[in-house]
């Protein structure tokens, strides 16, 4: 799992898929500043990130989030888009979530467009692209987000493993 984060909300989320998926897999998290550019022995592939501007972050939005918290999180120069380019072409299952505002009518996703990018690259995305809600900016999580998290890790990789 390759996993961005600038308020910590969506790596909760990603510790919580990572507990679902782990009953029936080995998981290992990686943030994406320091996540391999290249996947090895990976049987699934998940990547999660903030949704910022409609849909994955960039510099200029990482920015934007880092002085809003008044210089308590540095600017990130790698985020999940810029990861996903890095990535070369193949066809490894994949599963992408995002976290997003809880405001049904506002559209835009991370976790969309990340699975747009995979797709085109050849990588087989396995399941819908998944959000779970904050109720601010800097979070937190809605309630029950968490759990609900574990569950669709536990989801995915039943699915995967039911494949095989
Ligand atoms: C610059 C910026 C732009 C954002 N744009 C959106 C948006 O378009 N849609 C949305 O639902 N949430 C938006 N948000 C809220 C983020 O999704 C929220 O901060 C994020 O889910 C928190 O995750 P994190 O704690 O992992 O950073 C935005 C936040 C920032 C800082």
């Amino acid at each position: 799992m390759v996993v961005e984060s600038v308020f910590g909300n969506t790596r909760a989320v990603a510790d919580a898929v990572a507990a679902g998926l782990g009953g029936r897999m080995d998981v290992r998290t990686a943030d994406v500043a320091t996540a391999p550019d290249e996947l090895h022995r990976v049987d699934l592939l998940v990547v999660g990130g903030p949704t910022h501007a409609f849909g994955m972050t960039r510099a200029s939005t990482r920015r934007s989030a880092a002085e809003q918290s008044g210089g308590a999180v540095p600017v990130a120069d790698t985020g999940i888009r810029e990861w996903l380019d890095r990535l070369p072409a193949g066809t490894c299952p994949a599963a992408t979530f995002d976290t997003r505002a809880d405001r049904p009518r506002l559209p835009g996703s991370a976790a969309a467009a990340a699975a747009r990018r995979l797709r085109r690259q050849g990588h087989r995305v396995l399941a819908r692209p998944e959000s779970f809600r904050v109720t601010g900016t800097r979070g937190p999580l809605v309630d029950g987000e968490l759990e609900r998290a574990r569950q669709w890790g536990d989801a995915l990789a039943a699915q995967l493993v039911g494949a095989r």
